[in-house]
């Protein structure tokens, strides 16, 4: 319904029952002619290992999904943001919503047409900045430098590699099949394997380099990190980005230990957070755009159609059925 129409609907409803006007389907509606000013449709949404063991630890049921977006505005009251902008936003699975513009992020002014506004929830958003943080500030990668990545062929790994190849460095990677390893040799990793049919990760870690690893970007965590601990150079640098093959166990795994091989190799070894980096996003994102523009960064994404099937597209990435970042197209 049109903003205007709406104010001779729901004034004199709200003069005498506001309280329960509070809970009824129109409360978005006054909202937006009252408090907000903005009416949003979700155009593309992202469904993110994350929203696994937070939704376990924070949610209950009946609770509205977390979850980002790229979102349209259909109407405006506010001079800052015009009908027909795209912005991401962090609203959960909805497929519409109303916002004062406070939360939202416009796509950079620079963003090209011809590139899907998708990416901004994978390879020049989160993930691709979750890699640039984890690379640069975690692992503080140097050119000639040794790199391991695992869930290499997903939205984080996959521009992990790449950066480190931008960077100068050798990059191996791991993933769960052989389409994805023949991906990311295409992508330009040096050393790619099947961690699901290797005979012996232990083997094949040491195979893909015999000197072991200046750097390991850990999206998986579990017994993948526990063997690679093993071949790190000395004074390497490990970045606890992701332990995603932790995020189902209801009992938690039990060692290997690490002391071990850190002491010996005096490693260090520290979790981030990519949105406690913050002031690190304006000048990642203005980079892996460029990437992007230039070709030097590929994308992949996976792209499930309609809202409803919003939990197959989750599900099916947690599973690993994803190349690339997995989103919906609602
Ligand atoms: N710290 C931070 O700020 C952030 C952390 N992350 C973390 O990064 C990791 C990757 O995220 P993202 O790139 O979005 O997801 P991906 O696009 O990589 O999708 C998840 C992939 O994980 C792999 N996987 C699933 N289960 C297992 C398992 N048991 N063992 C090994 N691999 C598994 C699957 O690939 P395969 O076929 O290869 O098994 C699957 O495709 C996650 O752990 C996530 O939580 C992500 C964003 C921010
Ligand atoms: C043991 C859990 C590890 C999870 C690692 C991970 O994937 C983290 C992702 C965060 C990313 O850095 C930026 C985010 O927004 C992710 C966290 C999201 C928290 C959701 C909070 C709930 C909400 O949105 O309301």
């Amino acid at each position: 319904m049109p903003i205007g129409l709406f104010k001779l609907r729901v004034v004199p409803v709200a003069f005498f029952d506001l309280w329960n006007l509070c809970f009824t389907a129109v409360t978005q509606e006054f909202a937006l002619f009252f408090v907000a000013e903005l009416l949003l449709e979700s155009v593309f949404l992202s469904v993110d290992p994350y929203m696994r063991p937070y939704s376990k630890r924070d949610m209950k049921e009946g609770d509205v999904m977390i979850g980002t977006q790229v979102a349209r505005i259909v109407e405006s009251k506010n001079p800052a943001f015009a009908v027909g902008t795209f912005v991401v936003a962090n609203r959960g699975w909805r497929t519409h919503f109303i916002s004062d513009g406070k939360d939202l992020n416009l796509l950079p002014a620079s963003w090209p047409e011809s590139l899907p506004k998708s990416l901004a929830l994978g390879t020049v958003g989160m993930p691709g900045l979750t890699a640039y943080v984890g690379l640069f500030e975690i692992c503080k990668m140097k050119p000639g430098e040794t790199v391991l990545v695992n869930a290499a062929a997903g939205a984080v790994g996959s521009v992990v590699g790449q950066l480190a190849k931008i960077g100068g460095c050798k990059v191996v990677g791991c993933a769960g099949s052989d389409s994805k390893v023949a991906y990311l040799k295409n992508i330009g990793f040096d050393e790619a394997f099947n961690y699901k049919t290797v005979a012996s990760l232990d083997e094949a870690l040491r195979k893909a380099s015999p000197d072991g690893y200046d750097c390991f970007f850990d999206n998986v965590g579990g017994e993948f990190a526990s063997i690679a601990i093993n071949h790190m150079k000395k004074f390497g640098r490990i970045a606890v980005c992701g332990a995603i093959s932790q995020y189902n166990d209801s009992v938690p795994q039990k060692g290997p230990y690490i002391q071990i091989p850190m002491i010996f190799n005096e490693l260090s070894m520290k979790g981030f957070i990519v949105s406690s980096w913050h002031n690190h996003r304006e000048e990642g994102v203005k980079a892996l755009l460029k990437w992007v523009l230039e070709g030097k960064l590929k994308y992949h994404e996976q792209v499930t159609e309609r809202f409803e099937n919003m939990p197959a597209a989750f599900i099916g990435m947690l599973k690993g059925e994803n190349l690339g970042k997995a989103v919906v197209k609602v």
